[in-house]
């Protein structure tokens, strides 16, 4: 990720915050002309210069932009809408605290996205794809403290020998030499390296991919009316049937725009090439990614959900199979469990009920769960089978069989070396404990996101598990707490605080429509 993006999401926080009418408010000073061409810059960077000269000309407060934006301000083609919303969500979503005003440096003012528009790689990010990616966040966040504070010797094996690990798949040492390579007088050279770092990398990055689904026999029988219309690969708009005063019937059009839209037409395969696979090589290189599906009951979660962790097993034992990773012990591991009733169970051990533990260095571990090594695709599909069997599902108004939990799934790269292997087969027990996380990517298919969906009141009809029905209902939204944290290890910090509403408040993650 350049510096640029970086420079980007420091503004975005800020803007973000005050629109939440939080501190910010009262603390942010009156627009100044630097302020201005801040933001003149700041739309410039998305090819967006030209909405930037009323703001300069009237000094409008920049603290009220989130508001114009979102009013679609002076974007008048759908092209600038899209921009100028891509440009808003993206921040939106990448601030940490909140309190720095963007600050511009000769590096953000020197780069290609500027002629290039948003669509730039350097706007975008290195990679751009996943439901859920953290690429790039501080990586003290990805792995523990343990992993971080001992550097992976160097592999005999890799060329020029003194390289070590973190040199070859540490995205802030490979960034750093980038950057150091491509330096000349101009660009900007920190003075602080460390500080930068870690301020380059404490970034989120989410990508929101939308599915449609077709209607249904039952849909069609009743001959319901479509009300999703897909008009191209990032927009949508939601039908909505109304009724005026005097009753005439009418409807009103809401547009939505996310990174992604994939209409009824596409297939599961189509959906992993766009979520997934471009995330797969960074499993290597120390990422933890969570991909997701949200929706109410029947929507095609588990449809869309189902088919992703086996074609991604397919693309990390075939990467796992490259002599680089070969040499160095690097090792696929799969668990499998779920969340209901805010209680955890794993799905590969008989139903093992489990703890969900937080330690000293507010690591959540899951105790008890059972990870299991995988050296091929066969041996995956059987643990997903196995564990598909033995979810809690039930059946609802809109889906027969309805998952009621959410069900994680984590495909973990680790490292191992070669004493501890040794010891590892007098003791099965540590077995999985011997290796190092080297990155790690997890699954969640999600109950409804229909209130109470994933508690075990939720619903008469519902046949629960014999183990899951005798207990006592949970207080509503304990699910999604314990999901949240059990996903914590994935999670920076400012989302993880935003992660049990969003998944209780259905909009919170979609951006208010456009306004045409
Ligand atoms: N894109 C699709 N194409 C064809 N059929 C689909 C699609 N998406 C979903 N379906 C079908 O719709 C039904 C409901 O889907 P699914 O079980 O995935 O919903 P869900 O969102 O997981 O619901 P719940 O929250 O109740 O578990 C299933 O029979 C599934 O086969």
């Amino acid at each position: 990720m350049g510096g640029q993006m970086q420079q980007s999401n420091a503004a975005a926080t800020a803007l973000y915050d005050h629109a939440g009418a939080g501190p910010l408010h009262n603390a942010a000073g009156p627009a100044t002309d630097a302020g201005d061409a801040v933001m003149a810059r700041w739309l410039q960077s998305a090819g967006l210069q030209h909405l930037a000269s009323p703001l300069a000309s009237t000094a409008i407060d920049q603290r009220l932009l989130p508001n114009l934006l979102m009013q679609g301000y002076g974007a008048q083609s759908a092209e600038e809408k899209q921009r100028l919303f891509k440009l808003m969500r993206n921040l939106n979503f990448n601030g940490e605290s909140g309190s720095e005003p963007y600050t511009p440096t000769s590096q953000s003012l020197g780069g290609g996205a500027v002629s290039d528009g948003f669509y730039s790689p350097d706007f975008r990010g290195d990679f751009g794809a996943g439901l859920l990616d953290l690429h790039a966040m501080d990586d003290t966040e990805l792995l523990s403290e343990h992993v971080i504070s001992e550097p992976f010797e160097p592999s005999p094996f890799m060329p020029g020998g003194a390289r070590t690990f973190e040199d070859d798949f540490n995205p802030i040492s490979r960034k750093q030499e980038r950057r150091e390579a491509d330096a000349d007088a101009s660009v900007f050279l920190p003075t602080n390296e460390k500080e930068n770092n870690t301020r380059e990398n404490n970034v989120a990055k989410i990508k929101v991919v939308v599915r449609k689904r077709p209607l249904n026999k039952k849909e069609l029988a009743k001959k319901e009316d479509d009300i999703v219309t897909a008009f191209d690969s990032a927009y949508l708009s939601v039908h909505e049937p109304k009724l005026k005063v005097d009753l005439t019937a009418y409807v009103e059009k809401h547009e939505f725009c996310f990174d992604a839209v994939l209409d009824e037409n596409v297939t599961n395969d189509e959906v992993y090439q766009v979520t997934v696979e471009p995330i797969i090589p960074t499993i290597f290189e120390r990422t933890k990614a969570t991909c997701f599906a949200y929706g109410q009951t029947g929507s095609g979660k588990t449809y869309t959900m189902q088919p992703l962790p086996l074609r991604a097993a397919e693309d990390l034992v075939r990467q796992l199979r490259r002599p680089v990773y070969r040499n160095q012990r690097f090792k696929l591991w799969l668990s499998y469990f779920e969340i209901y009733g805010g209680k955890l169970f794993d799905l590969l051990s008989d139903r093992k009920k489990l703890c969900m533990r937080e330690d000293g260095r507010q690591q959540v571990c899951i105790v008890g769960l059972q990870e299991f090594e995988v050296s091929d695709v066969q041996i995956v599909k059987e643990f997903i089978e196995k564990g598909n069997a033995a979810r809690s599902t039930g059946s609802t108004g809109a889906n027969e069989e309805s998952s009621r939990s959410h069900a994680i799934l984590q495909l973990v790269v680790k490292r191992h070396n070669e004493i501890k292997e040794s010891k590892r087969n007098n003791n099965e027990g540590n077995e999985a404990k011997s290796g190092k996380v080297v990155g790690k990517i997890s699954f969640i298919d999600l109950a409804g996101s229909e209130r109470g969906a994933d508690t075990t009141d939720n619903d008469r009809q519902t046949s629960h598990h014999p183990t899951v029905s005798l207990e006592l209902p949970p207080p509503r939204r304990s699910s999604h707490q314990t999901l949240a944290k059990a996903v914590a290890g994935n999670l920076p910090s400012p989302l993880l605080k935003t992660l049990p509403e969003s998944l209780s408040e259905p909009s919170s993650l979609l951006l208010p429509p456009i306004k045409r």
